[in-house]
């Protein structure tokens, strides 16, 4: 019985929960016989802690974070972000949600930012899609703070192309962090990054967790990005081991 309210407790605080989660998928040409990518996937994320969900090709880290972010339905089961159960959602609310309450990073720092805003611009998009001004001073300080934190104080105006991969993953950070989401999911953020510039990025992610509160669920398959996060959970073959 005390379990049970423990576990209840640990669901509504919890940034991030998932219950019996699975998501299938039909197979074309093989019968109709369906893959099922997850597999009654239950876990709760406490706030203001570092996630690392590592796990074999194929065993469904990709579909555990694309389910859990909101970027896609489960077929059945139950996902909430700061309490909110995304499946009741409508899809203009659930985007709204991903832009308010959710910070990404991809794993492509090509595919993170825009090439036609500036870096600054980048950082604030959130906000202004938000429907903030972009010229406000809330907005540019915003911006201008994040860039100092990451490291790149006075780069604002320049392009994405001007910087690194390293650096251009540091802005995706920085721009994941600007509406102070619920919950910041990257998705094999240091995949295509040296070593060093891997550690800048993970440490700004730590210290966001660390100094900010926030709550950062990460997909890796390396086992040294891994070594950054507070918790790991291991996925095989769409369940959690
Ligand atoms: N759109 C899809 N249609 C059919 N099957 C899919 C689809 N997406 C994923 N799968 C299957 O679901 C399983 C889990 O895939 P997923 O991409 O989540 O794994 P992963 O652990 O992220 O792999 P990797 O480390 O290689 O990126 C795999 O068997 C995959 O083939």
């Amino acid at each position: 019985m005390e379990s049970t309210v423990d576990t209840l407790t640990a669901v509504r605080a919890a940034a991030l929960s998932l219950e019996s989660v699975s998501r299938r998928y039909k197979r074309r040409g093989r019968g109709g016989r369906e893959a099922t990518a997850l597999d009654a996937v239950s876990c709760a994320v406490p706030v203001g802690s570092f996630t690392a969900v590592v796990g074999p090709s194929g065993s469904g880290k990709s579909t555990f974070l694309q389910c859990a972010a909101g970027l896609d339905r489960p077929t059945s089961g139950t996902v909430r972000i700061g309490g909110t159960d995304l499946g009741s959602l409508s899809e203009a609310a659930l985007t709204r949600l991903r832009r308010d309450r959710v910070g990404f990073v991809f794993q492509s720092h090509a595919l993170n930012l825009v090439p036609s805003l500036s870096i600054e611009e980048n950082v604030v998009l959130p906000l202004v899609l938000a429907g903030a001004d972009p010229g406000s001073a809330t907005v540019l300080d915003r911006g201008r703070a994040l860039l100092t934190r990451v490291g790149l104080a006075g780069r604002g105006s320049d392009g994405p192309s001007t910087l690194s991969g390293g650096q251009q993953q540091r802005v995706a950070v920085a721009r994941a962090l600007v509406t102070e989401p619920d919950v910041i999911f990257a998705d094999e953020p240091t995949a295509s990054l040296d070593p060093e510039s891997a550690g800048l990025v993970l440490g700004l992610l730590r210290d966001a967790v660390r100094i900010d509160g926030r709550t950062v669920v990460m997909v890796t398959h390396d086992p040294a990005a891994a070594g950054w996060a507070d918790r790991v959970l291991t996925m095989d073959g769409g369940r959690l081991r």
